[in-house]
């Protein structure tokens, strides 16, 4: 991709407290050198505003400020499972008990029923995107995602003004769940999050059009790939309750029997398949939590919240563990460069300039060569290094033979003051 289309976003606030009615909170401007890849607009966040304050009142004083972080909540599922509708759910449950904002990242959306804080509708122009770089609608809403991804520090800073007024930030993401899982700015995205505040993902699930046993092992295959990927505490939020019970969703998680008589009506290959690979995500399925929920009616959305707040505290172990992991990875790295450094160190003291040469070739992969660079010229390389060994040694017998020279001049010297 050509560097100079990578946008540039600018922020100006233009006040301070979620507090603050009706005016825009900030601005998140895009430009893009040439053409119009992107549309600045103000972002208004009134709706917070709200919940912001109610936020306060509850916590007692207008000007007291939390000391814990926010919890991210990042919403994926399969086109259509309802993860728009659940942020809207989410965001009025949340309204009337907690501050919270939310954060659009589905660039193809035609208007989002929530009022969000950060819209990349805002940030990165879908259709725009998709005629300046001759993509279809996939390609071009990966690739936006991809650009604002690029800007990711400045959404970071716009959350980071307000981490301690909110309680929760919730991301919800474009319709085909690839778009997120299994590209850069996905990685980009979560992993930026839970570098800097506890960050948990929720997988939508349709329970409707889940009571199929392979459609439900193919959402259980995707929510698999989800969490070994982010490494993140999960929740499955099985959706439309109002419509069809979760009930048989739950009994097959929690119990293979079950899972296996539901499909042994079929004995296609595909249902032979879903059966083995049951087995294999019995391990999954005892590390996941689940709840019933729906967008439509509200219901199951408390013990949704609580699973939620559950899971922000498992973050803590995510925490730890990523520390630690880092840690481990430091201490590694300086031993490595310690080695490096010894030898390079004995190298210089035993045997001169060419073996250490030879030793950083031998502790390191990288080697500096171009790509289209022939067999003569690597040979041309070969020589330079046999005559630069030459020329050591020429030089270092010149030392020798000057030494032994300035030793006689120093005895002669010596006998003729002595007469
Ligand atoms: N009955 C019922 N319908 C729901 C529920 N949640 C979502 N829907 C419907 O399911 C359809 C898809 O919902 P969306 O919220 O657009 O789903 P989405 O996953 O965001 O869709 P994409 O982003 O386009 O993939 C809509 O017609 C919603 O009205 C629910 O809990 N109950």
């Amino acid at each position: 991709m050509d560097t100079n289309k990578t946008a540039v976003m600018n922020i100006i606030p233009s006040c301070e407290s979620p507090g603050e009615s009706g005016a825009s909170a900030v601005r998140v401007e895009s430009r893009d050198e040439g053409a119009t890849l992107s549309v600045a607009s103000g972002i208004s966040d009134g709706t917070h505003a709200s919940a912001a304050s109610h936020g306060r009142e509850m916590s007692g004083s207008s000007c007291e400020t939390k000391q814990k972080e926010p919890l991210c909540i990042i919403v994926l599922g399969m086109a259509g499972s309802g993860k728009t509708s659940f942020v809207k759910r989410l965001d009025s449950h949340l309204n009337i008990r907690k501050p919270h904002y939310v954060i659009n990242l589905d660039p193809a959306v035609d208007s989002v029923p929530y009022m969000s804080y950060i819209d990349i509708r805002d940030t990165v122009n879908y259709k725009e995107v998709m005629k300046q770089y001759g993509l279809g609608p996939n390609g071009g809403i990966v690739t936006s995602l991809n650009l604002f991804s690029t800007m990711f520090d400045d959404v970071l800073k716009l959350i980071a003004k307000r981490e301690k007024e909110v309680d929760y930030i919730i991301f919800d993401t474009p319709g085909q769940i690839e778009v997120f899982n299994w590209s850069a700015s996905g990685s980009i995205i979560a992993e930026a999050l839970a570098a800097t505040y506890p960050t948990i993902i929720i997988y939508v699930l349709d329970t409707v059009r889940s009571t199929n046993p392979q459609t439900f092992m193919s959402n259980m295959l995707y929510a698999c790939s989800i969490l070994y990927k982010y490494k993140l505490p999960f929740i499955i939020a099985m959706n439309k309750i109002d419509i069809v019970d979760c009930k048989y969703a739950e009994n097959w998680l929690q119990d293979y029997d079950e899972f296996y008589d539901a499909l042994s009506s079929e004995s296609t290959y595909a249902a032979n398949l879903t059966r083995s690979l049951s087995l294999a995500l019995e391990e999954f399925y005892s590390t996941i939590k689940a709840c019933g929920v729906s967008a439509f009616t509200g219901e199951g959305m408390d013990a949704f919240m609580r699973l939620a707040d559950e899971a922000a505290i498992e973050f803590e172990d995510y925490r730890a563990d990523c520390e630690t992991l880092k840690r481990k990875k430091k201490l590694e790295n300086e031993k490595r460069q310690k080695n490096i450094l010894g030898k390079i160190d004995r190298d210089l003291q035993e045997e001169g300039l060419c073996s250490v040469r030879k030793a950083i070739r031998e502790d390191t992969d990288i080697f500096l060569s171009h790509a289209s660079e022939s067999e003569e010229e690597r040979e041309e390389l070969d020589e330079d290094d046999t005559e630069e060994k030459k020329e050591l040694e020429s030089f270092q017998s010149f030392l020798t033979s000057h030494k032994t020279k300035m030793e006689n001049q120093r005895k002669k010297f010596a006998n003729s003051t002595n007469q």
